[in-house]
């Protein structure tokens, strides 16, 4: 990061700017969230609902669980084959179950939560199993997550009113450059919890230690990131500060999660259960509020009010009656008054509270105050969702790394006027090195595959620490050495292979030939006796992850190999990845593959082999691919795809 950078401008946006900016801008992103869910009145078929990935039509039932924390767990196939169609499901999605051939705007069965998302079924939490209807064909509608709009809004509204009082009141002048930020003179000791640290995770630990208001934590690809974060929360937990920890994504919060329970820290994640990972269960608000006194008392009361209700049933007299109606509501109160203390108890009792973004607007933790706000992947997140978070303490440290892929928008629009435009971004802009410390060594890569984007992005100053960076795949035991595992960096180039790319319906690109090439060079992998589950094949286009998919489900062997986006695959890794381009025309159009973003994330998600299929031809049109194919070509092996021949 440049250091000190001069405020310009454009970096330098008010509160009231960045309000009346941001909110029609929601609206948009909202608008076309609608658009893409079943609730849009231009979805005029099932047929074409399903085409556009918002419906899985003919599902049948296939498992009925309960357990989740109360919640029924519903296991969905497809009733035309083996794999479920095409769609655009996510996990955590909101959907709702209604018989398969009932109208478009019919009432559902059940709404739900996707808690698991295979190739061949899709399983859902349902509050409760819907009581008829399961035994007939079914189909599952995404629906637009409302609520998270909803979040948003109120926040812009809360920021709009200005921020005067309450936890974050000196906290938000400093985020819209009205004061600077500020740190203590007084020099902090510290001892570490985790002693492995290295110096440039210890000095960011001692900098954001030191900071009274605002320190940003940028971290590269494989350098720590989180193992960072969650030190510094150990040393604030040991000072005596009470800590909100988010991230936008459920995954990211549950990762904390994990690596502070041995800790032994009084923790709560706050969430639906459906949305948590299993390892986590156990520090969700709902499993410790089952646990608590209050809790059981409630429960008390309501069999209590059953009786109650029974006897009402039977009851004649019309005093009778009534005596028992009062009882009923005084009961009705007092049992929610102890659910409500049940959850002040553990949220009261807890140091580390860990929420996504949105979810830390949940009605629970209102009145809630924190000293610190933690945010991990601040990068990816809207600027607006930070703020749900950050107005609940004085102080803030902000994780992530802004050279990698930033919230994904579904609106054109909205994002060419500046809704990806992350926080992290700019205050990195906004202060530079004054508030950021920058981790330098990575743990993940081999030094080549490195070294391209340390250069490219990161002014060289990333270094690979020893453990891993002359690693190989034949390292392993059961790998042998050979021409498909020895390389670090493979070039596949298709150029002249007659592979030109093609368009779906949905105007997704893909191509054909290059899909056959990686899935190919996977295999030459497994032959050589790399596990598939260590293999990851990534592409930035989703059509092409449906074919890549296709090939895959006819390869027993393939079968643990991960495919997927590249956006998708953020925050991951394998030890060898296959990265398929895709783009292979005359005209030389690249598309958004020449974010640098994207191929920075793409290629350093692999720790020891990293191989690009691609038509270098097309993509060396832009000058910063071209690099990357010239630093591939000089540091690598470079084949053509016509080797693959047949395979
Ligand atoms: N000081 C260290 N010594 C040894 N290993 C480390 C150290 N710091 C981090 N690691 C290891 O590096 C890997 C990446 O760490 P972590 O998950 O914290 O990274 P990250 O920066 O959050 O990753 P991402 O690139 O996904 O953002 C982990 O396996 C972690 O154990």
């Amino acid at each position: 990061m440049e250091k000190g950078k001069k405020q310009s401008s454009n970096d330098n946006v008010t509160l009231l700017q960045f309000v009346s900016t941001m909110a029609p801008l929601i609206d948009m992103e909202k608008e076309a969230e609608i658009s893409l869910s079943m609730s849009s009145g231009a979805t005029r078929s099932l047929d074409s609902a399903q085409k556009k990935g918002s419906t899985i039509l003919n599902l049948k039932c296939v498992d009925a669980q309960t357990g989740l924390m109360g919640k029924s767990l519903l296991e969905f196939q497809s009733n035309k084959g083996d794999v479920l169609p095409p769609h655009k499901f996510g996990t955590h999605d909101v959907v709702v179950l209604k018989p398969n051939k009932s109208d478009l705007g019919s009432p559902p069965l059940g709404q739900g939560v996707v808690y698991r998302i295979k190739d061949s079924s899709i399983t859902v939490a349902f509050d409760d199993i819907p009581e008829e209807g399961l035994n007939t064909p079914l189909r599952l509608e995404k629906v637009a997550n409302e609520v998270t709009y909803r979040r948003l809004k109120e926040t812009l509204i809360q920021l709009s009113k200005g921020v005067h009082k309450g936890p974050a009141a000196d906290l938000v002048p400093v985020l819209f450059g009205e004061r600077p930020p500020t740190v203590s003179k007084k020099d902090i000791k510290f001892t570490l919890v985790n002693s492995n640290l290295d110096h440039s995770q210890k000095d960011a630990i001692s900098k954001a230690l030191s900071s009274k208001d605002l320190f940003l934590l940028h971290g590269p690809p494989g350098t720590g990131k989180t193992t960072t974060v969650v030190e510094i929360i150990l040393q604030e937990v040991k000072r005596g500060s009470k800590i909100l920890a988010c991230a936008a994504s459920n995954i990211a919060v549950d990762n904390i999660v994990e690596r502070l329970v041995p800790h032994r820290v009084k923790l709560v994640r706050v969430g639906h259960p459906a949305r948590l990972l299993p390892q986590v269960l156990e520090s969700a608000l709902d499993a410790q509020v089952l646990r608590g006194d209050n809790s059981s008392l409630a429960n008390d009361i309501r069999k209590e009010m059953k009786a109650l209700n029974s006897k009402l049933l039977k009851a004649k007299d019309r005093n009778t009656k009534r005596d028992i109606r009062k009882e009923l509501k005084t009961l009705s109160r007092e049992e929610r008054k102890r659910q409500q203390l049940a959850v002040t108890d553990v949220l009261k009792n807890a140091d580390v509270v860990l929420t996504t973004l949105t979810g830390a607007l949940s009605k629970k933790l209102e009145g809630f105050s924190f000293d610190l706000v933690i945010i991990d992947e601040a990068a990816q997140a809207l600027e607006i969702a930070c703020w749900i978070a950050l107005l609940k303490g004085p102080r803030c440290v902000l994780a992530g790394d802004h050279l990698q892929l930033p919230p994904t928008i579904q609106s054109v629009e909205a994002e060419k006027k500046g809704l990806g435009r992350t926080l992290f971004e700019r205050l990195a802009d906004l202060y530079g090195d004054d508030v950021t410390s920058m981790l330098t060594v990575q743990y993940r890569m081999h030094e080549l595959i490195m070294n391209w984007s340390s250069e490219e992005l990161y002014h060289g100053k990333i270094k690979a620490h020893s453990s891993v960076a002359a690693h190989t795949l034949y390292e392993f035991e059961d790998v042998k050495k050979s021409s498909s595992t020895e390389p670090t960096l493979l070039l596949v180039d298709i150029a002249g292979c007659d592979m030109e790319e093609k368009k779906d319906e949905e105007d997704s690109t893909l191509n054909e030939g290059e899909a056959a090439v990686a899935i190919a060079h996977a295999r030459r992998l497994v032959d050589s006796g790399v596990q598939p589950a260590n293999i990851g094949i990534i592409t930035p286009y989703a059509a092409q992850v449906v074919l890549l998919k296709m090939l895959r489900s006819k390869e027993d062997k393939l079968k643990n190999m991960e495919i997927s986006t590249v956006d998708g695959f953020q925050g991951r890794e394998k030890e060898a990845i296959i990265i398929s381009m895709v783009r292979s025309n005359s005209k030389k159009e690249v598309g958004f593959l020449s974010d640098r973003r994207r191929m920075n994330v793409a290629v350093t998600r692999a720790r020891r082999q990293c191989c690009i299929i691609c038509d270098t031809e097309t993509v060396s049109g832009d000058k910063f691919l071209k690099r990357l194919i010239e630093y591939f070509e000089e540091h690598g092996e470079y084949l053509s795809a016509s080797e693959y021949g047949n395979e």
